[in-house]
């Protein structure tokens, strides 16, 4: 049975459709990508999955993750949804980390959370638990960088905070919504095998949302392209970032070719 599944989706405000009959399904630890220029409504549908959408936009189909409607679902079911089956590392980690409260702290609160529904809670286990995170994402110098706050560690550092933050909830499905984008090139594949490890390792699904095409066939099983709200193409992401069928699809692997030959000085 499907972890996620998307039906007939559609988000409009008053006046516009942002989104338009989407359907897709992720399975049990599958890493699904999806893939589309800036603005084609990659975004809008991960937070209509988290049920997260702004007030303004009204969703319709349907979604169910791990067996709960999200659509029409009320907030204390979506929180308990968000707290046991999906979590979300976002583009800049910034957003996602309190400015004002050191770095081993943050990690601390989810963790707590979770181990307060099974009634462990202690101080001792917390701790424990957020020194197995910290060493599972692999942030050099935990000792110093718990203390610290957000603003004194780096980019990629603080991406690794995230992940771990979001690791902590043990999530069915982990969202990651152009995680990389906002860091250099090496930290960014550090950050991408990272995920990888991870969700591999803990048998996690995975949603992997990028416009970078490399990036997104190193990571995913399957994809979907999408264009102005809609799905052009989906399928196993060997197939269609190599042999795409749709035209737009095929100017966006031609375009990402074009770059790294560029980068690589080729003519
Ligand atoms: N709160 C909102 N109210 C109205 N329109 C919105 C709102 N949020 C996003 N949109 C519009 O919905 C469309 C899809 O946005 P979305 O953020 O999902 O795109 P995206 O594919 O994730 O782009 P990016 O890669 O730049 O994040 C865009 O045209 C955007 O302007």
């Amino acid at each position: 049975m499907a972890l996620l599944t998307v039906e007939t989706l559609t988000l409009a405000t008053a006046d516009t459709v942002l989104v338009e009959d989407l359907s897709f399904t992720i399975a049990p630890g599958e890493r699904f990508g999806l893939i589309g220029e800036s603005g084609s409504g990659k975004s809008l549908t991960s937070l209509a999955v988290t049920g997260l959408l702004p007030r303004a936009i009204t969703p319709s189909g349907r979604i169910v993750l791990d067996g709960t409607e999200v659509i029409g679902a009320s907030e204390r079911a979506l929180g308990a949804l968000r707290g046991r089956a999906v979590a979300t590392v976002f583009q800049e980690p910034l957003t996602a980390l309190d400015p004002l409260m050191p770095l081993g702290r943050q990690i601390a609160g989810p963790v707590r959370r979770r181990l307060k529904r099974t009634g462990e809670a202690s101080a001792a286990a917390v701790t424990a638990e957020v020194r197995k995170l910290t060493d599972q994402v692999r942030l050099p110098d935990p000792e110093r960088l718990l203390g610290a706050y957000p603003h004194e560690v780096s980019g990629g550092q603080r991406q690794r905070v995230a992940i771990a933050m979001a690791l902590a909830c043990r999530p069915k499905l982990l969202i990651a919504d152009e995680p990389t984008t906002a860091l250099d090139v090496t930290t960014q594949a550090e950050i991408v095998t990272l995920l990888l490890d991870l969700v591999r390792d803990e048998g996690i699904a995975l949603l992997f949302i990028s416009h970078d095409l490399g990036v997104v066939g190193q990571v995913a099983e399957r994809v979907m392209v999408m264009r102005n709200g809609r799905a052009v193409e989906s399928g196993p992401a060997g197939q269609v970032l190599t042999a795409p069928r749709d035209d737009y699809t095929r100017s966006l692997v031609a375009a990402a070719r074009r770059f790294d030959d560029a980068l690589e000085g080729r003519p």
